[in-house]
This record gives structure tokens, sequence and C-alpha cells, in this order.
């Protein structure tokens, strides 16, 4: 069944939980489109896992419809959401709608996310009011880790609590249509997703979101620069690539592969005017 901005609405209404996972090209998203996932996040997240920055601020809107591209090629049902980058949407209205509409357009995304609360509610009304649907995040946004001062867990303090609070019914105000709660702790998430009526979609924040995101190298085991306390690797798949490189480097060198089965024939008679 197509998922929808709707799907997620409904659901919850519904007290179902919501899944989403990260991919980044057309052949992973095709796998956790078939899987049955509900929802696809391009992440900007792609900068550190596919391109080897130490954080997503390099990442441009160019690279996220490059990829976005890709992953709608392979998303059949899934609702895919494309992050938008680092000062994709900080400067003017206008730039942050031009942008958002190029992920639709031309990376073929449905909604967009980006990170902020009421620092951004102007960008987010311009875009929804395009009739672009916007997906919220707030907590641990990492492109602030300038300012955080590194990946941290936010909202622990009184002050902070009220913000997160504030910002997320701001963003429900403004017309998005769920929101990713990024690393805070689980109490401060129910409180959240208790004071809004659209889902909240949770990374490291415990389990009373409306639904759970991860990033797919983390949860599959090929991803290993760090591991945040929030994974649960699903797989080891890094472990299961060395063994069959190894394996392969091992046949290569011993000849047991190619066998006749992966090698292509022609003629004989061919083969003997060719010597004569
Ligand atoms: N592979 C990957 N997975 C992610 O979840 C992810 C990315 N990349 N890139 C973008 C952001 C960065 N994220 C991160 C990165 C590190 C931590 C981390 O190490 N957190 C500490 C908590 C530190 C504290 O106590 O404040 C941890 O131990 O989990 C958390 C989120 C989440 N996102
Ligand atoms: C971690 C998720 C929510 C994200 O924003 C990303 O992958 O970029
Ligand atoms: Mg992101």
């Amino acid at each position: 069944m197509k998922k929808t901005v709707a799907t997620f609405k409904e659901a919850k209404i519904n007290n179902e939980k919501l899944s989403m996972v990260t991919a980044y090209d057309y052949s992973m998203a095709k796998i956790v489109d078939e899987g049955g996932i509900d929802g696809i996040l391009v992440g900007d997240s792609l900068g550190m896992v596919t391109l080897g920055y130490e954080n997503t601020l390099a990442v441009t809107i160019d690279d996220m419809i490059h990829h976005t591209k890709a992953v709608s090629r392979g998303a059949n049902n899934a609702l895919v959401v494309a992050d938008m980058p680092f000062l994709s949407y900080h400067i003017s209205i206008e730039e942050s709608i031009r942008n958002a509409g190029r992920l639709i357009k031309e990376g073929n995304a449905h909604a967009v996310k980006l990170e902020g609360g009421r620092d951004v509610i102007d960008k987010v009304e311009g875009i929804v009011k395009a009739q672009i649907p916007v997906m919220g995040h707030i907590g641990l946004t990492p492109q602030s880790i300038n300012m955080f001062g590194g990946f941290k867990v936010q909202g622990k303090t009184i002050e902070q609590i009220q913000n997160l609070i504030d910002d997320a019914k701001c963003l429900e105000e403004a017309g998005v249509f769920a929101i990713v709660l990024e690393c805070i702790p689980e109490k401060v998430s129910k409180i959240i997703t208790e004071s809004v009526s659209i889902p909240t979609i949770g990374i490291g924040a415990g389990k009373y979101c409306d639904g759970q995101i991860l990033v797919i190298n983390d949860m599959l085991g090929m991803y290993s620069d760090f591991t945040p306390k929030f994974v649960k690797q699903y797989k080891n798949l890094k472990e299961d690539i060395n063994e069959a490189i190894n394996n392969y480097i091992k046949d290569i060198k011993t000849g047991a592969f190619p066998e006749e089965k992966h090698s292509f024939n022609i003629d004989e008679q061919i083969l003997d005017k060719l010597n004569k």
C-alpha cells in the first residue's frame, strides 16, 4: 500500500507505530521498500555515511537531489522524505521554497525535512504554503554541531525542555505532518508526543514516540566510525562482507573462481579458423 503524509497522521490516531530508515541509493531503497517500511529518509547523514565527511555541514542541495533521485526510483510504497541540507533553508523564505521545490521536482521526494523549531518557523510556513509537506526535526539537530559543541543529548534542563515543547507546538501550528525527536530523554519525548496531534518519530528518544527511525548503515552493522547508544544492530553486515571478500580473494588466487558456468563460449569452428 502506498504511504502518504495522511498515512502518517492516521497512524497516530489509530495508535499504530511508524517505521522509518534512511537510505541513500536505489538498491537499498528497493530492499527496504519491499520489506514494508513506512517511510524512507534520504538523510543528510549521507555526508558522513556515504561520503565520509566528519559531520553533515558540507552536504549540498545538489548532493541531496542526486541521492534522492536514486532512492525515489527504488521506493514504490514508502513515503520518501528528503533532508534539506545546512544553509539551504536559512537565508530567506524564497530560497528555502526554491530548494525544497527542487527536492520535490528533481528528486521526486514526497516531503522535505528541516532542522529547528521557532528559529525556522517562517521557512516552514513558506514551504508548506507552497504545498510541500514538511517534517520537523528537534532535539539533537546535527547541523547545529558547532553551537552544541558535539553530538550531545539535548533536553536535560527545564529551560531546554520547555523550548522543545514550545518548538514542537509551533511546528505543528505551522503545518508540519510529523516531527523527528533526536537524542532527548525518553520522558521528555513522552511529554512532547502527548502535546501534539501529529506523529513524533524518535531516534534516541525512547519508546513513547509514535514511530522510530535509524540510519540504515547503523542497524545493519555497516558503519563503524562511531555507534551511538540508541542504535540496535539487527545484522552485522560488515562481518558478512568481510567474509565474502576474503573468500572472493582466496578463490581468485587459487583459481576456484571463475568456473565454467561463469564464462562465455564461442563456436569451436570459429576458434579453429582463428587458430589457422
Ligand atoms: N551513522 C550515523 N548515525 C546517526 O544516527 C547519525 C549520523 N550518522 N550522522 C548524523 C547524525 C549524528 N548523530 C549522532 C552522532 C553521535 C551521537 C553520539 O555519539 N551520542 C552519544 C551521546 C553523548 C551524550 O551523552 O551527550 C552516545 O553515546 O550515543 C549521537 C547522534 C545522529 N546521526
Ligand atoms: C538521523 C536522521 C533523523 C537524519 O536526520 C539523518 O539521517 O540525516
Ligand atoms: Mg539529517
